[in-house]
């Protein structure tokens, strides 16, 4: 006869554990007593009480020893929104997807919580405190979010209270914090090239750039919360901010903060996307002869020139979410964590 050990519920896996916001939900996750297991393709940091394994999260023999015995499972991995690889996104994010579900059964995991984004209905126009019952985007931006897409349907599908495996996702927006590689450092780089002096549109659209501490606290409440009678079972939740601010002014403060000059001089929205999408074509059309990735892409413009803010009320009322760091704090935090960033450094 052969008997299975019940997981425990302090025992967790993170796929995607050695990334940016995968780094730092398993920081307070071990914090809170868990033991964790950190699924990922690399190792970027050791932690005791944390146990590495590296693998592709497609491969489900690599994945399987990285659930055993764990109860609960976040997954966080995806490769970069700036990829522009549809072959890479549709791998990872749809079929290696399907693959971590695979696994979980197999393993007796209970709970799924998936990081999905709140760009799932974004289509490059604006979003005004958009809530969760939006409809997917049908003409999605980008392969990264179309991609997302798939992903968030086949976790939430894959919710199952009668089998005992129950599933939520949660979509952050603009995630930004100590360690993120994308946001600061593009930010910066583009202010050291001399190409930050512009405004795209008239500087009024309203964003959501939601601090990595707030998204691992949604994360952490979905995961206790998500219990067969809880209404969050098999649903998604925006996790933000809760304060909108104006994108140029949320640049500004960070570019200022950390030494540069703030974009001044407006330019007409329509002309940068224009000019963005023409700059994207030529790239797609001479790829094999020129490996050139223009630092305003389309979807770089969209966001940086349209509205797109969420209403996390959903998440307040079924899961009792608060952000736990306002916005003025976590800009201070981000730009103290950047000295090697600043200005003349
Ligand atoms: N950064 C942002 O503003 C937002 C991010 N998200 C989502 O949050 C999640 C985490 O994003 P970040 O921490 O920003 O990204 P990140 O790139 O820092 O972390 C992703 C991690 O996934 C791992 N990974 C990628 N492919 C893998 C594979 N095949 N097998 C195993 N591991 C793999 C990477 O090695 C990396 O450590 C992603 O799902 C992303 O779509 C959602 C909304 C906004
Ligand atoms: C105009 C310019 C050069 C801005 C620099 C900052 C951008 C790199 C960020 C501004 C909004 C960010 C964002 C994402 C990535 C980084 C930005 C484009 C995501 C696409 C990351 C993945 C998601 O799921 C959605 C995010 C929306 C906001």
């Amino acid at each position: 006869m052969t008997t299975r050990v019940r997981p425990s519920s302090k025992r967790c896996a993170v796929i995607g554990g050695s990334g940016f916001l995968g780094r730092h939900l398993v920081e307070k996750l071990a914090d809170k007593g868990y033991t964790v297991s950190v699924f990922d393709i690399r190792q970027s940091y050791e932690l005791p009480g944390v146990t590495f394994y590296l693998g592709d999260l497609c491969d489900k023999q690599a994945l399987l020893p990285a659930l055993r015995d764990v109860s609960l499972v976040f997954h966080c991995a995806s490769p970069a929104p700036g990829a522009d690889d549809r072959a890479l996104f549709e791998r990872v994010n749809i079929s290696g997807t399907r693959t971590v579900i695979q696994a979980c059964h197999e393993a007796g995991v209970q709970k799924l919580v998936l990081t999905s984004s709140a760009s799932v209905v974004f289509e490059g126009t604006d979003i005004k405190n958009g809530k969760e019952d939006l409809p997917y985007a049908k003409k999605p931006i980008d392969f990264y979010t179309l991609t997302k897409i798939q992903q968030e349907k086949l976790v939430l599908e894959a919710c199952d209270k009668e089998n005992g495996f129950l599933t939520v996702a949660i979509r952050p927006h603009g995630i930004f914090g100590p360690r993120d590689p994308q946001l600061v450092p593009i930010l910066v780089d583009t202010a050291r090239r001399g190409k930050m002096k512009f405004i795209i549109g008239n500087g009024s659209n309203l964003v959501d750039f939601t601090y990595v501490e707030n998204v691992v606290h949604g994360h952490v409440l979905a995961a206790e919360r998500l219990r067969p009678e809880s209404p969050i079972c098999g649903q998604a939740y925006h996790i933000t901010n809760d304060e909108p601010v104006f994108f140029w002014d949320f640049m500004s403060q960070i570019l200022v903060g950390l030494g540069y000059n703030a974009p001044r001089y407006h330019l007409p929205y329509w002309l940068v996307y224009g000019i963005a999408l023409l700059l994207w074509v030529l790239t797609v059309l001479l790829r094999p002869l020129v490996s050139w990735k223009p630092t305003f892409t389309p979807m770089r413009v969209a966001l940086a020139g349209t509205h797109h803010y969420y209403s996390c009320a959903r998440a307040k009322q079924d899961m009792g979410y608060q952000p736990v760091v306002s916005l003025k704090d976590a800009i201070m935090l981000t730009v103290e964590s950047y000295p090697h960033l600043r200005q003349g450094a």
